[in-house]
């Protein structure tokens, strides 16, 4: 196990990069069968999501298009509640199966709130694809489709996810050290 500091906090390791791309690989190969013959819209939120969505992006067989968008909602390990928008959608989802590529669901208020905007449009269908999911964290129901790892309740930086704007880099998963929380 190896240890990093991100700002003052020490995190250990907690999801190693070759667990972490073997799952994406799963991922992939349960995407490929269920699209086949279909063409999603992928929608990866930055900017947790950007590393995520690039490697499950590779894995993909299937004919697939994907955007981004930005929203935000935590300053430093806890989330505002208030979920900013500051790169909208520039396609029309009208009759398009539509996948959600996130990083990280915790509570569940970014894409409780952000859910409705998609549904609007009216996909023909709609699915969320995350990487990890802290089940004991959710105040909102969501219904997940993908999940890579389902975690504990703790914080976690690395593979995209920042604490205060560093740590995206990192290539394996950290989890905050049960010594400095
Ligand atoms: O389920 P929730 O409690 O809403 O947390 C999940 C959100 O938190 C992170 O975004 P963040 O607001 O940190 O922005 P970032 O992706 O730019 O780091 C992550 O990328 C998710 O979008
Ligand atoms: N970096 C990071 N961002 C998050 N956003 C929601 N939960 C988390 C978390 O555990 N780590």
């Amino acid at each position: 196990m190896s240890l990093v500091t991100v700002h003052d906090k020490t995190f250990c390791t907690y999801l190693t990069e070759k667990d972490i791309q073997a799952r994406i690989v799963q991922m992939a190969e349960a995407i490929n069968k269920d699209y086949q013959g279909k063409k999603p819209l992928f929608i990866g939120i930055l900017n947790g999501a950007f590393m995520f969505a690039s490697d499950l992006f590779k894995h993909l067989t299937i004919e697939a298009e994907i955007t981004f968008i930005k929203l935000a909602s935590y300053k430093g390990m806890k989330s505002t509640g208030n979920v900013v928008t500051s790169i909208g959608l520039d396609h029309d989802l009208y009759g398009r199966d539509v996948v959600i590529i996130e990083d990280i669901i915790d509570t569940g208020k970014t894409l409780h709130k952000f859910l409705p905007q998609l549904d609007h449009q009216q996909p023909a269908s709609l699915k969320i694809a995350v990487l990890l999911h802290k089940p004991e964290a959710l105040q909102h129901p969501l219904n997940i489709d993908y999940v890579g790892f389902s975690i504990p309740n703790k914080f976690v930086v690395g593979f995209g996810l920042d604490y205060n704007g560093l740590g995206r880099n990192l290539k394996e998963i950290y989890q905050l050290d049960g010594n400095n929380e």
